[in-house]
């Protein structure tokens, strides 16, 4: 479980303090697909980032099964991210002279792993229906094909959830939707909890729960 406990953020500049996160109070359960809307700069991007640690907040916590990782120290905050978080981003980042495989395999580089690192990436291509495309650059794939990339290194370690920002914001509505189905089956099938920022209504209404911010506020939680 991931418990956000009144959490504020603000940015201070020219005398002039911008509250872009003001007393959020969440729970969130790996059974579900959660998504979060709300209008541009309404501090969704502020609020995945600091519950994947990216980024701190002003005031208040964040728990992951009860421990709060703002406590973690900075040498041991990159471990606790690896075992718990996959982040996936609207813009895919991923390394441009790597192939599909290569950068699969990236965030396991210089890291000992219990598995076949071998099987692992095979196993994840297979799953993204990548098979074929595991010596392809970035430049020579689809979007959609990209997005797929990024998801499995997002997955490489298996982690409890993932973190997605906007992951079909880049995408057509055929290849958005074929990402969401696939964070959907993961959430479903492997129990991994996802945490979805989207513009799109039709697929937020597709998820378990949307949480509607604005002006850094939840305004509304709904469940189905
Ligand atoms: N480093 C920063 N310094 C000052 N203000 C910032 C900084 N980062 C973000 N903000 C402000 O915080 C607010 C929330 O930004 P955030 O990116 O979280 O919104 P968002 O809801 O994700 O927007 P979008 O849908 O456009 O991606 C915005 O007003 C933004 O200008």
């Amino acid at each position: 479980m991931i418990h956000i406990q009144n959490l504020e953020k603000s940015y201070y500049g020219d005398g002039v303090v911008t509250k872009v996160l003001d007393n959020v109070n969440l729970k969130f359960e790996r059974k579900d697909f959660t998504t979060i809307v709300g209008p541009s700069g309404s501090g969704k991007s502020t609020l995945l980032n600091i519950m994947g640690t990216l980024d701190s907040p002003t005031n208040g916590k964040v728990l992951y099964n009860e421990e709060d990782i703002f406590t973690i120290k900075n040498n041991k905050l990159a471990d606790f991210r690896f075992q718990h978080i996959g982040f996936v981003f609207q813009q895919f980042q991923l390394l441009p002279t790597l192939t599909a495989m290569e950068n699969i395999l990236a965030p396991l580089f210089a890291r000992k792993t219990t598995f076949s690192k071998q099987e692992r990436v095979e196993e994840l291509l297979e799953l993204l229906g990548l098979g074929d495309k595991k010596n392809s650059l970035p430049s020579q794939l689809s979007g959609g094909q990209q997005q797929r990339v990024a998801i499995a290194r997002a997955l490489v370690n298996s982690p409890k959830w993932i973190l997605a920002d906007e992951p079909t914001g880049n995408l057509d509505q055929k290849n958005g939707e074929i990402i969401f189905e696939i964070l959907q089956k993961l959430n479903k099938e492997q129990g991994c909890g996802i945490i979805l920022i989207t513009h799109d209504d039709t697929l937020a209404k597709k998820s378990d729960r949307t949480i509607y911010l604005t002006d850094g506020k939840v305004v509304d939680d709904v469940r189905r």
